[in-house]
């Protein structure tokens, strides 16, 4: 059992139900048939249905699909941000319907990274402090949560940036800075949604190189994008459609998805650029 497994359970202090995963690559994330519905009666708008997915340590998952297919609503299931209506979610093996809020948020806090296309960072900060402020909101000691946020920083390749005010840095630093966020005190699923939405495709395309280096060293990686080429730094790829998942590529498909298409856009109607329904 890995020192990244044990997290979970030791957060939640319940046994992890990952015995599944014992001999093979560890499952960070899995949703098991997950319904999702918003409200109620006859507003209920059913966001997911029946979705499987599992994501293992090292494993760089893209979800794509057209808009109000469901994408940004599997992000929150997945990191407990939002409850199934049926099915369950397991975060590194634990069951999260079994936990109690405050046991939920904890996991979220040590286990889970969010990462978002405005980035949410604090402007009266600077980029170690913000990095560190999950680790102290959790009860870090100061000195030892700024040491594991220069060591994020360093990850993401902007260790000498860590003094820096946000409006002291760039759009892509600000992003790298959010990453450096997410990772923090070791977290094993990092969950990013349009990361590169605010940044120009070179500053895009390094920080898909940094997702795929935290991929590369053991987290698990789950991307929202309407990127084909974005897509293209991912594993797996994962379409929806309606709630549902409706196709799954491997990233070879997706490179001769992309070396026969003119644009690299999923479009809203929900066909591929090269003109395929996903
Ligand atoms: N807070 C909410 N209340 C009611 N319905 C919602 C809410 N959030 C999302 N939905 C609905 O749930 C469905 C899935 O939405 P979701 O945001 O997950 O899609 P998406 O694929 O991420 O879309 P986009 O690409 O436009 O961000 C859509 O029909 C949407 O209108």
């Amino acid at each position: 059992m890995s020192a990244r497994r044990d997290d979970a359970s030791l957060v939640t202090g319940l046994t992890t139900a990952s015995e599944r995963n014992a001999s093979g690559p560890r499952q960070v994330l899995e949703l098991d048939c997950v319904d999702m519905v918003y409200g109620t009666g006859p507003t209920a708008v059913a966001a997911l249905r029946q979705v499987t997915l599992g994501v293992h340590s090292g494993e760089f998952v893209a979800v794509m699909g057209p808009s109000g297919s469901g994408k940004s609503s599997l992000l929150a299931v997945a990191g407990g941000l939002d409850q199934p209506a049926a099915g369950e979610v397991f975060v590194s093996g634990t069951p999260m319907s079994r936990l109690s809020l405050a046991q939920r948020a904890r996991l979220r806090r040590r286990v889970v990274g969010y990462v978002f296309q405005d980035f949410n960072l604090v402007p009266t900060l600077t980029a170690a402090e913000n990095v560190a402020l999950p680790l102290e909101l959790d009860g870090a000691r100061p000195a030892a949560a700024r040491t594991q946020a220069l060591e994020a920083l360093e990850k993401v390749g902007i260790g000498e940036l860590a003094g820096r005010f946000m409006d002291q840095l760039s759009g892509g630093q600000q992003q790298r800075v959010a990453i450096a966020r997410a990772i923090v005190g070791s977290r094993s699923l990092v969950l990013a949604d349009e990361p590169t939405g605010a940044l120009d495709s070179v500053t895009g395309e390094e920080v898909m190189g940094v997702l795929r280096d935290l991929a590369d060293d053991g987290a698990g990686v789950v991307l929202v994008t309407h990127e084909a080429r974005h897509a293209g730094w991912a594993d797996r790829v994962v379409f929806l459609r309606d709630g549902r998942i409706v196709d799954e590529s491997s990233v070879d498909s997706v490179d001769s998805l992309l070396a026969s298409a003119g644009t690299a856009q999923i479009h809203d109607d929900g066909t591929s650029p090269s003109g395929g329904a996903r």
